[in-house]
């Protein structure tokens, strides 16, 4: 099970790409995944086998049955696209890229206050904006931490998480979030 998953029970993209890549290397080992294999006088299970040995001396962990079929371009490719790690961290980067300065966010929001309050949730205060040219030229709702809520940095990551990876007509999709110290804010 993807550890990310394990910690939080929220379903995410990158689980999905951890499974392939956990059914990719069982498929090239032989092993399964919770099997455990004695190297010298340590047993190994295949997750640590292969992040041992991933760079250096793979090909001899390659199931034999395979491994006069394999030929070298092909696992080439599959090292280059293994997925887990590469993926992640490209996911990674793509929820970093959706940050803007909390100087933007308060410029679109103007004054805090009855006129610009659209809402108020368990997350924190709901602000209605109308972000600069620079941003997508619409209105927008945005989301503020308040600080004495019960949510904090955890659920702030793991909804960013969520909501950025989903596309549906009947949700509202997230444009870019803000963090800045204790200012938490997410824009709708
Ligand atoms: N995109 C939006 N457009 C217009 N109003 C919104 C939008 N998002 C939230 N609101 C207003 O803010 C209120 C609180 O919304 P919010 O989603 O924060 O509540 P919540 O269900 O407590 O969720 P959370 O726990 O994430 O804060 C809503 O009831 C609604 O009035």
């Amino acid at each position: 099970m993807d550890p990310a998953y394990r910690e939080s029970y929220i379903p995410k993209i990158e689980s999905n790409v951890y499974s392939l890549g956990i059914v990719l290397f069982e498929i090239l080992t032989g092993m399964r995944v919770d099997e455990k294999t004695c190297i010298g006088d340590e047993e190994l299970n295949m997750v640590t086998l292969v992040r041992r040995y991933y760079n250096h001396g793979f090909e001899k962990y390659i199931d034999p049955q395979i491994r006069d079929e394999l030929d070298a371009p092909s696992l080439h490719t599959f090292k280059e696209n293994h997925g887990a790690a590469s993926t992640i961290s490209r996911i990674n980067q793509k929820l970093e890229d959706f940050r803007i300065p909390l100087k933007d966010i308060n410029s679109s929001i103007g004054v805090k206050g009855q006129e610009t309050r659209i809402g108020d949730g368990g997350f924190g205060v709901v602000y209605k904006g109308q972000p600069s040219g620079s941003w997508q030229n619409r209105s927008v709702a945005i989301k503020c931490l308040r600080p004495e809520s019960y949510q904090g940095e955890h659920e702030f990551r793991n909804e960013l998480n969520m909501i950025f990876n989903f596309n549906h007509e009947n949700i509202i999709p997230f444009i870019v979030s803000c963090d800045e110290g204790n200012e938490k804010d997410k824009v709708y």
